[in-house]
């Protein structure tokens, strides 16, 4: 889509094929019908180290990580104010006219940016969704030229929005850490310096939204993410294989806290790295706002406490930038398997009709 955005498509009154995707993977649950399996947690009291309420926090966050790997903050200590900035910043950027929005574009593998429509390694199928990612943190790896200069204000907003994230997550992994029996800095040492990296999800609003998913479903490759939604819903998550589907409900300024791969490795499996997807709707757009704290590439990742009777779930220790490559090429490959797998239904349906036509 050369020179033009997705939110040229929202006033269409079809999808574009490129959207539609497999009835398989379409979305099974409405975006608006929420579900309250998924704990709220308040971490009033989380630094009150003596404190019975940072033990009964601390227990909550961990049934939550062993059941659905999900949950979601409230009391964080993040000040609202920030939080209804950075937001109304965000939509903002959305909102400016697509020539301004694509002097980011992050094609020919400029290192963050503007990206519309971006389909997942392998995938035909387009996202409809669009989104501005940029790293900040390592701060010495920052490159501010790929920060938008506008709306007025970003870049002091989003430094701070990220830095008070950062607090956040890693009081989040101190918890988890104290839970698997280790220091309180096991796991963000695990992460040797900890990477970070904000996507802002701009979904806009869709003429067919049962036929295609604004971000299909996977699971985050890092250690933690903090996700801040809008009061639309459309977060999805699964903890049966996609057989079934849950609509998170969204809390105004609570972040959705999920595990992602890294997480998941580290715990040797004991905390889970949920699937998830995101679901669109004809009624409204909808804005989320990932931040993914991930270890540095080259970060070891091994289990860091194996319990008795458990067996290691990796067979030896790996970079973090191996792992992610290795899971991307094990999506790869099933991406490519369920191609096969289709084409090959496509090919028995036309003989069987073949075979119709001749004895009809
Ligand atoms: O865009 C995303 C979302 C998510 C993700 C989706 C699909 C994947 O295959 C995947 O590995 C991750 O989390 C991300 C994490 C990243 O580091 C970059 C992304 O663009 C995304
Ligand atoms: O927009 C959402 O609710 C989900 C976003 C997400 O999963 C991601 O950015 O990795
Ligand atoms: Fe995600």
């Amino acid at each position: 889509m050369a020179r033009s955005t997705l939110t040229a498509l929202a006033n269409e009154k079809t999808l574009q094929t490129s959207f539609i995707r497999d009835e398989k993977e379409r979305p099974k649950v409405a975006y608006n019908k929420f579900s309250d399996e998924i704990s709220v947690i308040s971490l009033q009291g989380i630094d009150d180290i003596n404190g019975s309420r940072r033990s009964e926090i601390c227990e909550e966050i961990v049934n939550a990580c062993e059941d659905w790997g999900v949950f979601q903050v409230i009391d964080h200590g993040v000040d609202a104010e920030l939080i209804s900035q950075m937001t109304k910043l965000a939509k903002e950027f959305f909102e400016l006219p697509p020539d301004e929005k694509l002097r980011f574009d992050m094609s020919g593998g400029k290192k963050g940016g503007f990206i519309v429509s971006s389909h997942l390694q392998g995938e035909v199928v387009q996202d409809w969704r669009e989104l501005l990612t940029y790293f900040t943190y390592p701060i010495r790896a920052r490159d501010y030229s790929r920060w938008p200069d506008k709306p007025q204000g970003w870049i002091a907003v989003t430094e701070k929005y990220s830095e008070k994230l950062m607090d956040l997550a890693c009081k989040l992994l101190e918890v988890l850490s104290e839970a698997m029996g280790l220091e309180k800095e096991a796991l963000t040492k695990a992460c040797v310096d900890m990477d970070q990296k904000v996507i802002i999800n701009f979904y806009p609003k869709c003429p067919e939204p049962d036929l295609t998913l604004g971000l299909k479903r996977h699971t985050d490759p890092g250690t933690i993410t903090l996700l801040l939604q809008d009061q639309v819903g459309g977060l999805q998550a699964t903890k049966d294989n996609g057989k079934t589907w849950i609509t998170v409900q969204p809390v105004e300024g609570a972040f959705v806290v999920n595990l992602g791969d890294h997480g998941h490795y580290l715990s040797n499996g004991r905390f889970k790295n949920a699937d998830h997807q995101a679901v669109v709707n004809s009624n409204s757009s909808r804005l989320s706002i990932a931040t993914f704290q991930n270890p540095a590439p080259d970060a070891k990742v091994y289990p860091l406490k194996i319990r008795e009777g458990e067996k290691a779930i990796m067979d030896e220790p790996i970079t973090f930038a191996e792992m992610y490559r290795r899971n991307m090429s094990k999506n790869l490959d099933l991406t490519r398997l369920k191609k096969q797998a289709k084409e090959q239904t496509e090919e028995a349906k036309l003989e069987s009709k073949t075979i119709e036509d001749i004895l009809a």
